[in-house]
């Protein structure tokens, strides 16, 4: 059984949802899933004025903050972000730049990777930032996995990952759940 990792960033929640549907999608697929968050970088003190933060800030927390060392103990990993300026967030960045030494060691080389991301406007970054943070899994090694031109992808998401705007709706999360089921069925394939 493939054992999957489902590690993200999130603020207001978006990336969050995503983030279960992808890990049912992926649990669908026949994988033992774990889904984990990156450190948070913002000051709890700023933090808490942001009432979209608030609401979602128990759900956000019960999920475990991922060590960059127990990437390698995974045959795949679905990263997700919010788009913030049309890239990831420096939270996400923070944590992948801290798997150096498992580049230099070269500990992730032939998993396999997947994308996700979440932004407010329909055309403010979705693409730019999914294939952005394609580029370090590249640089890792990993064996990518994007969706296909399914009938879902007229209406969500797109080929190089799962996306929604603003909350996910149910055509975001089906994309979504898609690509953590495509990811585990290669992963599977794989290991
Ligand atoms: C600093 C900052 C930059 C952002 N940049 C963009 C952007 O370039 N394009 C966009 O559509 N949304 C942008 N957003 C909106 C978020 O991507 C969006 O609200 C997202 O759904 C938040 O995800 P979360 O709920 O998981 O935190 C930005 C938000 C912040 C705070």
């Amino acid at each position: 059984m493939a054992r999957i990792l489902v590690i993200f960033h999130s603020i207001t929640g978006n990336t969050m949802k995503l983030a279960k549907a992808v890990a049912d999608g992926a649990r669908e697929g026949g994988a033992e899933v774990a889904v984990k968050r990156v450190p948070e970088t913002i000051p709890a003190e700023i933090l808490e004025k942001n009432p979209g933060y608030v609401k979602v800030r128990e759900e956000l927390e019960s999920f475990e903050v991922a060590r960059p060392e127990e990437l390698q103990d995974y045959d795949a990993i679905i990263f997700g972000s919010p788009t913030r300026f049309g890239v990831m967030s420096s939270q996400m960045k923070q944590f992948i730049d801290m798997t150096g030494r498992l580049w230099m060691e070269r500990r992730l080389e032939g998993k396999v990777g997947a994308v996700f991301t979440s932004n407010e406007m329909p055309h403010g970054g979705k693409e730019a930032t999914l294939l952005s943070m394609l580029l370090p899994l590249f640089a890792h090694g990993m064996i990518i996995v994007g969706l296909p031109p399914a009938k879902e992808l007229y209406r969500a998401g797109s080929y190089y990952g799962a996306a929604s705007t603003g909350v996910p709706k149910e055509d975001d999360l089906q994309v979504a759940k898609m690509l953590g089921k495509r990811v585990a069925e290669v992963a599977e394939k794989l290991c």
